[in-house]
C-alpha cells in the first residue's frame, strides 16, 4: 500500500536514480492499454476522457498502444492549458499522428461518443476536493452511458491519500493503478490491477530527494527545545543552530547556568535558557518537562550532557514523564531501552551508541539493516543509525540513506543531524523526517566536498543545510 504522496517522493526517487518520469508514463499508459484489451475486442469503440495533468498524459500513451480499436481522445480543456511537458508531449505525439483528438473547451458541450469502454483519465493522484467542472459534467456523464468504465489510476475523484472518494467522483468497473495500491482503492468494490511500471526497488530502499521533498518545511515554524550542555557546550549549539538553518523558528537551548553564556556566545540567533547547575540533576526534570510541554514542541534530548550518573538518572526521569516528540541523541540514547515513555522518540545513535543500547554491533549498517529493524520493533522508537550508510527504521519500514562524506567523521556532524531532524519533524513523521534529516545532513556535507575536502567541520555545514534542504544540493 502507497499513499498518492508518498508515490510522488518514489518517482521523484526513480528519476534520479535514472528511470525519469516519461519513462513510467510510457509504461503506465502500456498497463491502461493491456486492460483495455482484457474488456473489449479488437474493434471496439474507445473513448478517452482526459485531464491537464499526467493522468491524461498516461492515457494519451495508452491510444497509442490500442491501434485496432476505434479510440477517441478528448482532453478536457485546451491542449495548451495541458499542465506537465511530459503529458504534452504525448499529446502532441497523438496529434502529430493524426490520432482522432478533441479539445473540450465548453463543459456545456461534453458530448461522449457512443463507445464500449470509457478510459477515464481526468484526474489521479493530484486531485484536492470535489471534481470541479469540466470533469464534474464529465464525470456525471460517464456513470450514464452504458460503457464500461476503466480508470487510470484511480477513478477521478478518489484521494489517494486518505481513501476519500468525492460524491461527485467517477465510478470505475476496472481500476488500473501503478506500482501499489492506494489505500481505500480495494473497498471500492471496482475490479483492481496493480501495474508494476518498472520502478526500480531502490527508489523506495534508498532515501532521495524524494524523500526531502516530502519532508520539506513549506514555511518557517517551530520551536524546538534542545536540552544539552554541560561537559560539553558545541553541541547543543550545533544542533540548536542546525534546527534554525533547516526551519524552526525559534531555538531554545536550556543548558547549565555554568555554560549557558559560552552556549549563547556562539550565536545570538539562539534563545539559552540557564538552570542552576553544573550539569542536568533530577532537581531540574520537573521544570524541564513543565517547559517542554508548554511550547508543546519537539525536544532534543542529548547533546552535550554527558555521562554522570545523575545526568543519566534525570534523562531517566525526564522520558517517565514526557509525552511530546523527541529526538534523542548522544549520552542520553543509553537510556532509552530501558524506559517506559509515552513519549515519540528518533533515536539517532552511531555505531557505538547503537551497541551500548543493546543493538547490533555492526562494521556495515547497510548490511545489518534486518537486525536494525528488528531492534527497533523492539525498542518502539524510530530508529536513525547513523555511519557512512545511514539506516533509518521504524521497526517495520527501512530505509538506507548514502548521502555524506568521509569527511563527516569528524564531531559534531550528529548534533547537526539531531537539530535538522526536529526542524523536519514539524511537519513530517517520525519516520520521514529521520530519513529526510539524514539524507539532508550529507548532502550538506557533500556540498562542502570540493571546497573543504577532509578538512569540512560541522560548523561550515551550517550554512549548507538551506541549499541542501531547499534545492540545489539534490545531483
Ligand atoms: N509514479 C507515478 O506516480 C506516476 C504517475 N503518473 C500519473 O500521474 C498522475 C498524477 O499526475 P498529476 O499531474 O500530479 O495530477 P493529476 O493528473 O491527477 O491532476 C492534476 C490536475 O488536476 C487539477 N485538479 C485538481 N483537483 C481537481 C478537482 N477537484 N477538480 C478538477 N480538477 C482538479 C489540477 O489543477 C491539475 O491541473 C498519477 O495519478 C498517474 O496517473 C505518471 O504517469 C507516471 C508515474
Ligand atoms: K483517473
Amino acid at each position: 500500500m502507497i499513499t498518492g504522496e508518498r508515490m510522488a517522493a518514489v518517482d521523484e526517487n526513480a528519476a534520479w536514480l535514472g528511470v525519469p518520469r516519461k519513462q513510467l508514463m510510457e509504461s503506465s499508459g502500456h498497463a491502461v492499454a493491456r486492460v483495455v484489451r482484457d474488456v473489449a475486442d479488437p474493434g471496439a469503440t474507445v473513448a478517452i476522457v482526459a485531464g491537464r495533468g499526467n493522468n491524461g498524459g498516461d492515457a494519451f500513451v495508452a491510444a497509442r498502444f490500442l491501434d485496432e480499436y476505434d479510440v477517441t481522445t478528448l482532453l478536457l480543456g485546451r491542449a495548451e492549458a495541458i499542465g506537465t511537458e511530459i503529458a504534452r508531449e504525448n499529446w502532441d505525439a497523438l496529434e502529430r499522428a493524426d490520432y482522432d483528438v478533441r479539445q473540450v473547451t465548453d463543459s456545456r458541450r461534453f458530448d461522449l461518443p457512443d463507445c464500449d469502454v470509457v478510459v477515464d483519465a481526468m484526474l489521479g493522484t493530484g486531485l484536492s476536493g470535489d471534481l470541479r467542472e469540466p470533469a464534474a459534467t464529465a464525470a456525471r456523464t460517464i456513470d450514464d452511458a452504458d460503457a464500461t468504465v476503466v480508470s487510470v489510476d484511480v477513478p477521478s475523484g478518489f484521494d489517494a491519500d486518505d481513501g476519500d472518494h468525492a460524491d461527485n467522483g467517477v465510478e470505475a468497473d476496472h481500476v488500473v493503478t501503478f506500482h501499489d495500491a492506494k489505500p481505500g482503492l480495494e473497498e471500492l468494490g471496482a475490479d483492481l490491477t496493480v501495474a508494476d511500471i518498472g520502478i526500480p526497488a531502490a527508489a523506495e530502499r534508498f532515501v532521495g530527494p524524494g524523500d526531502v521533498s516530502l519532508a520539506r518545511p513549506s514555511d518557517r515554524e517551530g520551536r524546538p527545545y534542545v536540552i544539552g550542555g554541560g561537559p560539553y557546550t558545541g553541541a547543543p549549539a550545533l544542533a540548536a543552530q542546525a534546527a534554525l538553518r533547516a526551519g524552526a523558528e525559534l531555538s531554545f537551548v536550556a543548558a547549565p547556568a555554568s555554560v549557558a553564556g559560552e552556549i549563547q556566545g556562539y550565536s545570538e540567533d539562539l534563545i539559552v535558557q540557564p538552570f542552576e547547575s553544573e550539569h542536568l540533576t533530577p532537581s531540574q526534570v520537573d521544570d524541564l518537562v513543565e517547559t517542554a510541554e508548554r511550547y508543546d514542541d519537539v525536544v532534543v534530548l542529548g547533546p552535550g550532557l554527558g555521562t554522570a550518573d545523575e545526568t543519566r538518572e534525570a534523562v531517566r526521569r525526564f522520558l517517565e514523564s514526557y509525552g511530546g516528540p523527541a529526538v534523542v541523541d548522544a549520552d542520553a540514547l543509553a537510556v532509552v531501552p530501558d524506559v517506559e515513555t509515552d513519549a515519540t522518540l528518533v533515536c539517532t545513535p552511531n555505531r557505538g551508541e547503537l551497541a551500548r543500547m543493546g543493538g547490533p554491533e555492526a562494521e556495515s549498517l547497510a548490511a545489518a539493516a534486518d537486525e536494525i529493524e528488528s531492534f527497533a520493533a523492539d525498542l518502539g522508537h524510530v530508529v536513525l543509525a547513523k555511519g557512512a550508510d545511514d539506516v533509518i527504521t521504524d521497526g517495520d519500514r527501512t530505509r538506507i540513506n548514502r548521502s555524506g562524506t568521509p569527511a563527516m567523521k569528524v564531531g559534531g556532524t550528529g548534533d547537526l543531524l539531531s537539530g535538522i531532524v526536529a526542524a523536519l519533524l514539524e511537519h513530517a513523521e517520525p519516520f520521514e523526517a529521520a530519513a529526510a534529516g539524514a539524507r539532508v545532513n550529507g548532502v550538506a556535507g557533500e556540498r562542502l566536498d570540493e571546497t573543504k575536502g577532509i578538512g569540512t567541520l560541522a560548523s561550515d555545514m551550517l550554512d549548507e543545510i538551506p541549499p541542501a534542504l531547499w534545492g540545489g544540493g539534490d545531483e
